[in-house]
Parts: structure tokens; C-alpha cells; sequence
């Protein structure tokens, strides 16, 4: 695979690491940009229940639309205040663009973001609800009469990355993001009413060679 595998849309150098879905992509008009933040610590990921507006019932990083005269960071770091209360040393990890059959024509630019630290205290907001998740190695070859400290304890008890409750597309890139590596992608998706369906994607990562 090669940079002409490339869905339209993207540009740059990059090593595929998941592709599926249907044999054409969507067309788009133009793009808006959008930001996801999310705070990934040894052991867990802090998600928020979004509880009203787009993407309604998913679990979800924090973001929003990025506005006239802020830059995606900037924008990432306000709705990361607005949405859970809290200020974090947010980095960029990765970009991918979202288009919707049935849905507006244009494309979401989605800017993803993550920190190891924050700060203030976490608040649910009337947008969402926060909620730390085990990321996948946590737990493992802990047996269970071994004594762990408070902490220890509540990351054991900390439950899988919901990803059925999640955007479809998100498997795809979690696991990059909880990496560290920088990736890009694209994601097409069906839209009957409320129900959003994937039907094709693809996502890379960035070449040992740009880093
Ligand atoms: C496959 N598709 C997708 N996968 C993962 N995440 C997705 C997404 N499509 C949208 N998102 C995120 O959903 C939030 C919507 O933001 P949204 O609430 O509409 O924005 P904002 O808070 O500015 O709006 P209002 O002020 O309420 O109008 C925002 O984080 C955006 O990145």
C-alpha cells in the first residue's frame, strides 16, 4: 500500500493500518474542523457520555466545533474546560476526516488530541458526563488474591473502552492514539435518522521517517 491508496482528502506520507468498507468514497464540498481530546493516563482514558446534540448516547473524547479566530488546539482546550472542567498540556496525535451519505455536504475535519496530566477537578456538564475506562492492558496477570493499593484497586475495577457505544470508526484509531502514534484517517459513514452506519474507512500512521 502506497501513498495512492490515499483516500481523497488526505495528503502526506503515511503506512496504512486499517482500511475496509465499500469500493468508493463520498464526495464532499468543503471541510469543518472540529477537535476530540482525551486525557490517557498508565492505565486509563477518560470519556465523556455525551448527553445532548451531536453524537448523542456515545461515548466520546471532548470537543467541539473550532470557531472563527481559534486554532484547533485552542478550540480543544476550551471545550475540554466547557465539557469537563479541567486544563490539560493537550498534544496532537492525529486528524481524520468524516463524511456522511444522507447527511450535510461537507466533510468533519476532526482534530484528536491527548494529555497524560490535567488539571482542576472533573465536572459533569449539561453536555457530558465523564468517565474513566481500563485501557486494554490493565489488569492483566494480576491474580486476584494479590493485595493492591486503593488506587491499584479502582483502576482494576475500571471497565473496557465501551466501543459498542462508541462511533463505529473509533476502534480503528483508539488503539493508535493510546500508542502514541500519530496517525490520519477517513471515515464514511450511511445515516438513517439517528443511526449512523460505517461503510468504509481507512487510517495510517505516519512514517518513522517524519518523526
Ligand atoms: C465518525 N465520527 C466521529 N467520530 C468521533 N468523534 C466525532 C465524530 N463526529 C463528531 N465527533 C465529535 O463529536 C463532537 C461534536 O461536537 P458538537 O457537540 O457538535 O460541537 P459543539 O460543542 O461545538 O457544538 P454546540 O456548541 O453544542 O453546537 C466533537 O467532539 C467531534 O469531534
Amino acid at each position: 500500500m502506497g501513498i495512492a491508496s490515499l483516500p481523497p482528502g488526505l495528503e502526506g506520507n503515511f503506512i496504512e493500518v486499517s482500511s475496509g468498507g465499500g469500493s468508493s468514497w463520498l464526495a464532499f464540498n468543503t471541510k469543518r474542523l472540529y477537535t476530540n481530546a482525551f486525557i490517557i493516563q498508565d492505565d486509563k482514558i477518560l470519556l465523556g457520555y455525551k448527553k445532548r446534540g451531536f453524537g448523542v448516547h456515545k461515548y466520546n473524547g471532548f470537543g467541539g466545533k473550532v470557531e472563527q479566530g481559534e486554532t484547533a488546539v485552542q478550540a480543544a482546550a476550551r471545550e475540554l474546560q466547557e465539557e469537563a472542567g479541567i486544563t490539560a498540556p493537550l498534544e496532537h496525535y492525529g486528524t481524520f476526516l468524516f463524511v456522511t451519505e444522507g447527511g450535510p455536504d461537507w466533510a468533519f475535519q476532526i482534530e484528536i488530541f491527548r494529555a497524560e496530566e490535567y488539571s482542576g477537578t472533573l465536572i459533569e456538564t449539561d453536555e457530558m458526563r465523564f468517565q474513566w475506562f481500563a485501557t486494554p492492558n490493565v489488569g492483566v496477570g494480576i491474580p486476584e488474591t494479590t493485595v493492591v493499593s486503593a488506587a491499584a484497586q479502582a483502576v482494576v475495577e475500571l471497565l473496557p473502552i465501551p466501543f459498542d457505544s462508541m462511533w463505529e470508526s473509533d476502534r480503528y484509531w483508539i488503539p493508535l492514539l493510546l500508542s502514541k502514534r500519530h496517525f490520519i484517517g477517513r471515515t464514511d459513514f450511511k445515516s438513517v435518522g439517528e443511526t449512523f452506519t460505517l461503510e468504509k474507512w481507512w487510517f495510517g500512521e505516519i512514517g518513522a521517517r517524519e518523526w
